[in-house]
């Protein structure tokens, strides 16, 4: 865990780490020493000249007072190295998550990523901050001790130090026997964790459907078997821990016995027996503290296994040198691809020019919000290329494409920011007169008239605050703003009231003017008004063209288009 740490910390933190280290091991040996003085001390008490008691008092004195002032600094330098700890491992967490592919986001692990950010990089600030001490204690003193006792029996030390193996086999053996039952144990705290907050979130939804029955029954389940698995660790770990009690006890009783053996034969003075025997005792207590705190320290080193298990996540590879397009026509060559096994994209091949509107059509689960995703690079394909200008969108890399590509996707997130705040993410340098006219475009002007304080209203964590539609609206002018020549937009179905409606068709109107435009089309007015039309099912591309071409032929989009047309009482027309 200690190497850990280092290799977590790096070569700035090494020296504080190694001082904590150092001063850890100052205190307990030199508690180690206090625990042996007790040995003259006694002899010297119980002699016929108690005066002599004064050297070995004083040497106690010395050596205690030394433990504690080293115990004292050392607290002070853990809260220090532990406060470093987390600090480096929420700034590597943090540039890992930049670094990870948009794809790696969904709302399990976005969870997941906070409880790592928060109890496992707590469980691992604890390691120096309080763990390290009492374990360093139950370790090297005792070990001091012993050392000190071979100046006064060899045979009684001999025995001590014989016996620390097999206590550190014992609770090594115990930490064995529970670590297995660890993963199930994380396990069974991530499902009862997930589904409190699904309980939570989806109340609505069961209460709507009379359902809160069925809620609490999964919830029940989750919480049954994380009590379940608790309970079958604690009585994993009971033998371990009474068994390390048991044998301490015993090495204990085997050195009292011999203690007396070696009494009633005349090659020991009983005060040095009693000296021993106090001292003994002395330090049992620490290594049982130690022992226990064994645990504490796996689930430390479990929860450290897991954020670098985030940190060290595979990244998007990025080009060496990275090329920037000359212009900003896409296209998707015999694009394959598959979230896992399964192909959910086939030989998809298409090209929209610099300017005007694409839309893609087809039945839910066809690939519509993948192609918009692989456009963006949230992953790279498996077969095939995405290129932009001719040049594959791998080539350009990370920084290079995020200028050319904005995306409006359903699930608008926003900042717990103000609404100025949320649509400059798009471009902080715009001018005021920029960012009213993308407002205006986007309806957001309406919104923020009527928004308590304006530009200047906070939004709530996640856009809480205001409405789907509006949440929509500021993400549609935080595109605009951001003005890239690539735009990826999704109809959201949730939000089309007739104003929001009209407030889509119009950006969409402006943007395909002179941008690429790629829109998941729901409103049949963007269909019709589209320079192609991709349809898509299972994963291919099944027919492309303008719509006048494709509703007179029968097929997929016809079929599409008549199904949508009666929804919304429109008549079939191939009118030209
Ligand atoms: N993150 C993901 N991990 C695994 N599978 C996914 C993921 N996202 C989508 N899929 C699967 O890929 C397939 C295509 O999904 P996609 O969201 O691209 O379809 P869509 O046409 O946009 O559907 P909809 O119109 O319902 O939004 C579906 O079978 C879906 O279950």
């Amino acid at each position: 865990m200690i190497r850990q740490l280092f290799a977590v910390l790096g070569p700035a933190h090494t020296p504080a780490l190694r001082r904590l280290s150092a001063l850890l091991i100052a205190a307990a040996l030199s508690q180690g020493i206090a625990f042996a003085t007790l040995v003259p001390l006694v002899r010297a008490l119980l002699s016929p000249d108690p005066a002599s008691a004064w050297a070995p008092l004083g040497g106690m004195v010395v050596a205690a007072s030394v433990a504690v002032v080293a115990q004292f600094i050392a607290q002070r330098q853990g809260f220090r190295v532990g406060s470093a700890v987390a600090r480096r491992l929420h700034h590597r967490l943090g540039d890992a998550i930049a670094r990870l592919p948009l794809g790696w986001f969904n709302p399990a692990r976005v969870g997941e990523l906070a409880r790592t950010s928060n109890q496992r990089v707590m469980a691992v600030m604890t390691v120096p901050a309080h763990l390290l001490r009492p374990l360093c204690n139950g370790v090297v003193s005792p070990a001091a001790a012993i050392a000190a006792m071979y100046l006064f029996d060899w045979r009684l030390a001999l025995v001590m130090t014989l016996f620390a193996p097999v206590l550190a086999l014992v609770a090594k053996r115990a930490s064995d026997i529970v670590q297995r039952s660890d993963s199930a144990r994380d396990e069974a705290m991530v499902e009862s964790a997930n589904r409190v907050v699904e309980f939570t979130r989806n109340q609505p939804v069961l209460r709507a459907f009379g359902q809160e029955g069925r809620g609490r029954r999964l919830l029940d389940e989750a919480l049954r078997t994380r009590r379940d698995v608790d309970r079958s660790m604690i009585w994993r770990s009971l033998p371990g821990l009474t068994g390390f009690g048991f044998m301490v006890r015993v090495g204990f009783a085997v050195m009292l016995v011999l203690g007396v053996a070696f009494v009633m034969d005349d090659t020991l003075d009983v005060p040095t027996m009693l000296a021993v025997t106090v001292l003994v005792a002395r330090f049992l207590e620490p290594m049982t503290v130690a022992a226990d705190l064994s645990a504490a320290l796996r689930l430390s080193s479990n929860a450290l296994n897991e954020v670098n298990r985030v940190i060290q996540e595979p990244t998007l590879p990025e080009p060496v040198t990275p090329r920037l397009p000359a212009s900003t026509e896409v296209e998707f060559d015999g694009v394959g691809f598959g979230y896992g096994e399964a192909a959910v994209l086939r030989d998809v091949s298409f090209r929209m020019p610099a300017r005007g509107l694409t839309a893609l059509v087809g039945p839910s689960g066809s690939g519509k919000t993948t192609i918009a995703r692989l456009l963006a690079r949230f992953w790279d394909v498996d077969a095939g290329a995405v290129r932009i200008g001719g040049i594959p969108v791998t080539d350009i890399g990370t920084e290079g494409l995020t200028p050319l590509v904005s995306t409006v996707f359903q699930d608008v997130y926003l900042f717990d920011g103000t609404v100025r705040d949320n649509v400059l993410l798009g471009r902080p340098d715009a001018s005021e007169d920029e960012l009213r006219a993308a407002a205006t475009l986007a309806g957001l002007d309406e919104v923020v008239a009527e928004l308590p304080e304006g530009w200047e209203t906070t939004v709530g964590e996640g856009g809480t605050r205001l409405s789907g539609g509006q949440r929509q609206r500021v993400s549609i002018a935080r595109a605009l703003v951001k003005d890239s020549p690539i735009v990826v937009l999704d109809e959201a179905t949730a939000s089309l009231d007739p104003e929001n409606d009209a407030i889509i068709q119009a950006a969409i109107s402006t943007l395909a003017k002179d941008k690429a435009l790629l829109v998941i089309a729901h409103r049949l007015n963007t269909v019709t008004s589209a320079d192609r039309i991709l349809v898509l099912d299972e994963g291919r591309i099944v027919q492309q063209g303008g719509h006048h071409e494709l509703v007179d032929v029968p097929g997929p989009y016809q079929e599409f288009w008549r199904s949508r047309s009666r929804a919304k009482g429109w008549r079939l027309s191939s009118a030209r």
